[in-house]
């Protein structure tokens, strides 16, 4: 009777993989109504999230490498176990540059082994070891469902020292234009401005708006951010938790010019939005376990009442 009930048990769709033009293993997740996103072992980076309009919500580089050598500038990625240069590691730390691989067992979660989810982990290797005397795992689900993104970080010391870190998982989100942007939910907040060296200021806006180069850790920020495109009239819903710090980042059209692989005006059509846990490393005990988790959404600006109300986008108020 059980075997009988094992057949006719929905078996899970297989996972979608298969080779990009560059040979790079590339995940492809789908779900009922359309939308899909595409995730690369190489740094585990999500390197798009279309709606069911089939519109490409994440910016990409024009100057992308697509190679197996360094992370595409765009997407989503992970920073791990160093943000930026706060510390002796590479910029923004190794977890970008890894390939990863396909975690089969992601305990306590339930296995994901079907199309709109993918677990991925990498462990520490000789050269985290070497810099960093403490070994780690890092596990990433990144899950589709109908209009939203969902990545769950964890990180697991397998040591019998107290690991820390920082990390963010940094969304490089597309806009039409980044004069036409707005990010609310920071307002008030206290903010360290990396243009100036670190320095605490105070956000006195109402929202953040953009006319040259931006490069800020806001601290303690509340567990939703909007990020408003007047002109597609679509917001971004950013939701997280574990990781109370969010920077915001547009490199304005000099430092644009003098990054390589980013387009003269590609920052036009980027905003880069970070869940982030830096200004306080977390840290954790011998055998600890971390989990962070991250929810992205694409609504209408006016999807409450024809008209743009932030507390509505905020704070989900109907
Ligand atoms: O060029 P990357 O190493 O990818 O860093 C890109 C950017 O990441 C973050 O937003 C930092 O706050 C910026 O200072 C940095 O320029």
């Amino acid at each position: 009777m059980s075997s009988i009930r094992a057949r006719l048990r929905p078996r899970p769709m297989p996972l979608n993989i298969f080779p990009d033009m560059e040979g790079l293993p590339r995940i492809i997740l789908t779900e009922a109504t359309g939308s899909s996103a595409e995730v690369l072992l190489y740094g585990g980076q999500v390197v798009s999230w279309k709606n069911e309009r089939k519109e490409e919500l994440l910016f990409m580089s024009s100057k992308a490498n697509w190679k197996q050598s360094k992370a595409n500038r765009g997407g989503i990625s992970v920073c791990f176990p160093q943000f930026g240069n706060l510390g002796s590691l590479e910029q923004h730390g190794s977890a970008r540059n890894r390939l990863w691989s396909l975690d089969r067992d992601p305990s306590p979660l339930p296995p994901s082994d079907n199309q709109s989810s993918v677990d991925l982990i990498i462990k520490s290797t000789g050269v985290d070891l070497k810099n960093r005397p403490c070994s780690f795992e890092f596990r990433l689900r990144i899950s589709l469902s109908a209009g939203k993104l969902i990545l769950i970080p964890r990180v697991r010391n397998t040591d019998n020292k107290t690991l820390s870190f920082t990390l963010s998982i940094s969304n490089y989100l597309s806009v039409s234009d980044i004069s036409e942007v707005r990010v609310e939910g920071l307002e008030t907040l206290d903010y360290l401005d990396n243009l100036l060296n670190r320095s605490r200021f105070t956000e006195q806006a109402d929202a953040i708006t953009f006319d040259g180069q931006m490069d800020r850790l806001y601290l303690r920020t509340p567990t939703k951010i909007a990020v408003i495109d007047h002109e597609k009239k679509r917001t971004f819903v950013l939701q997280k938790n574990a990781m109370p710090d969010a920077v915001i980042w547009n490199p304005g059209y000099r430092k644009a010019k003098a990054l390589p692989d980013l387009g003269d005006a590609d920052y036009k059509f980027m905003i880069c939005v970070d869940s982030a846990a830096i200004e306080t490393p977390l840290m954790l005990k011998p055998y600890e376990e971390w989990k962070g988790y991250q929810e992205l959404s694409n609504v209408s600006s006016s999807y409450c009442s024809g008209q743009l109300d932030p507390s509505k986008v905020l704070y989900g108020f109907h």
